[in-house]
């Protein structure tokens, strides 16, 4: 994790990404492969390629962590792959489509190894698997350049392909099963491995001459297993019928221990298939600790805001997100504020429920609330049964804080307890997401933000800073006086910000 960074909010990020699919305050991911034949991709003429998005997220891990060395703890999911599309055991459009989406949402609370989880995770929901047999976590790492090479492909004669999945933790029958669970979707491209299917794939509504695995490439189901083990359909597709007999990789993995592993596959699908993404996604080089499952929230604050007036009384300000399923949550919700001292306010309604969605657990409904507080010293905001914890000793003011797009600068203020000062000073911290050379990922940049006595207000100094940044989205900010640190802020919430 970026130091600052609470694994609180790198948590609630990603369940915002796997709940908040459609509507209000909504991240276009699980909408690229919904339905699951959908391509969302980049090439030109995208109804016509011949590609899939879900089969491009579910093929990108493979590539990704195959090369880890789980004995030596290095290697695994980190988005390495990102630096290595030019590799010939890279081919294909899918690492750049892939790192291409994503970039855009990734930011210091969710890297772009966790996103490629996340990718995998909808792919499976959306292509009709067990994603409940998934659990995601978050913290993986991206790497900052390429790793080893040494991706099998259907050349690689099975030994070193055994070998090269060993070394990355998994057993001659995992490894089997792994491959034809991943084989269930999507297709060999004739643009990729003409070597294999030929040219006779290209049409006009098929401009990269994709050739299916099975007869059904957009479900994750026992049919391509079957179809190998019966010798019908596709046969178990073109990595075991080829004509090109050194590249039946499928034909030489499946039949190694004389189609134990597959007929077990075929009948019990969904369980192993999810078993062993969760386990390949899961497989983080030793210097990562993932966290516990996301499990989506059923009453949430969003886009928490904090305001201070020239007298220093304090006001939060955000949103409550209700999650549900059968029974609509009410018009209003009630809620309190609770002091250190153990004060309780008055219940409080929020505003009106002014916002919609759903997705893929439920509907959500979004209710802004601005109210004063007892400061210093409120320390929770509870609803529902839910409590959300406040700090008013020290915070931005994304209110009165500016992002200038055209200037690509960020101006920062924030609020600290002249008691909690102390005589010191502050200091801001931007995590900036910037392109970098070599991958289409971003890196994150922490940018130091030097911080000028801005004025009294009451019980709290304020500050104020302004720093040039390379890029002004998805940009998170935090303040700290030593080591006394404020929470983090998304500067899409300050004036300007996108
Ligand atoms: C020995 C190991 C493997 C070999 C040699 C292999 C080979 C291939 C080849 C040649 C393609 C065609 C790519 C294209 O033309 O676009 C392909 C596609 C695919 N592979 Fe594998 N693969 C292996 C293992 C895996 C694993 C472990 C997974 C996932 C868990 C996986 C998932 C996929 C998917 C989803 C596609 C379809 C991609 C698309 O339609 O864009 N493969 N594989």
């Amino acid at each position: 994790d970026f130091p600052g960074i609470d694994r609180q909010d790198m948590i609630e990020e990603m369940e915002h990404y796997l709940v908040d699919n459609a509507g209000t305050n909504s991240v276009p991911i699980v909408s690229a492969v919904s339905s699951c034949s959908n391509y969302a991709g980049f090439a030109s003429d995208p109804q016509n390629r011949g590609e899939q998005t879900s089969a491009q997220w579910v093929r990108f891990p493979f590539h990704d962590f195959v090369t880890a060395d789980v004995a030596a703890g290095t290697g695994g999911l980190d988005a390495s792959l990102g630096f290595e599309s030019d590799r010939a055991e890279n081919h294909g459009l899918f690492v750049n489509d892939t790192m291409e989406f994503l970039a855009p949402t990734m930011n210091a609370y969710i890297s772009m190894a966790d996103q490629v989880s996340l990718g995998v995770l909808v792919s499976v929901a959306e292509c009709g698997g067990n994603a409940a047999a998934i659990p995601l976590r978050v913290g993986r790492i991206d790497a900052l350049a390429a790793g080893p090479s040494g991706v099998p492909t259907p050349f690689t004669p099975i030994g070193p392909t055994l070998a090269q999945f060993a070394q990355a933790g998994f057993a001659a029958n995992e490894t089997i099963a792994l491959v034809a669970c991943g084989h269930s979707l999507g297709r060999v491209h004739a643009v990729n491995f003409p070597e294999i299917v030929g040219e006779s794939p290209i049409t006009s509504t098929n401009l990269d001459g994709g050739v299916t695995f099975d007869s059904t490439p957009t479900v994750l189901d026992p049919s391509g297993m079957n179809e190998y083990l019966t010798g019908t359909g596709s046969g178990g597709g073109p990595l075991v019928t080829t004509s090109n007999v050194s590249a039946r990789s499928d034909f030489r993995l499946f039949s190694s221990d004389n189609n134990v592993t597959i007929t077990n596959l075929a009948q019990n699908t969904g369980r192993i298939c999810s078993g062993l993404f969760e386990k390949m996604l899961n497989t983080v080089p030793s210097t990562v600790t993932l966290s516990d499952p996301i499990t989506p929230m059923p009453w949430k604050i969003v886009d928490f805001i904090m305001h201070c007036s020239p007298g220093g009384s304090v006001r939060i300000e955000g949103f409550i997100r209700a999650l549900w399923t059968t029974t609509p949550p009410p018009n209003k919700i009630t809620y309190n504020t609770v002091t250190s001292s153990g004060n309780v306010s008055r219940q409080h309604a929020s505003d009106a429920a002014s916002g919609s969605g759903s997705g893929l657990f439920g509907s959500t409904t979004y209710y802004h609330f601005v109210i004063g507080t007892d400061s210093p010293g409120t320390t929770s905001m509870n609803f529902q049964g839910y409590s959300y914890p406040i700090d008013d000793t020290i915070f931005v003011l994304p209110t009165q804080s500016t992002v200038k797009p055209d200037a690509n600068t960020i101006e920062v203020k924030a609020a600290v307890l002249t008691s909690s000062l102390a005589g010191g000073t502050m200091e801001g911290t931007l995590y900036v997401p910037e392109t970098q050379q070599g991958s289409m990922a971003k890196k994150i940049t922490m940018v130091t933000v030097p911080m000028k006595f801005l004025s009294t207000n009451g019980n709290y100094t304020l500050f104020d800073g302004l720093v040039s940044v390379s890029n002004v989205e998805g940009v998170i900010a935090k303040v700290a006086v030593g080591s006394l640190g404020s929470k983090t802020v998304k500067t899409k919430l300050f004036n300007g910000g996108i």
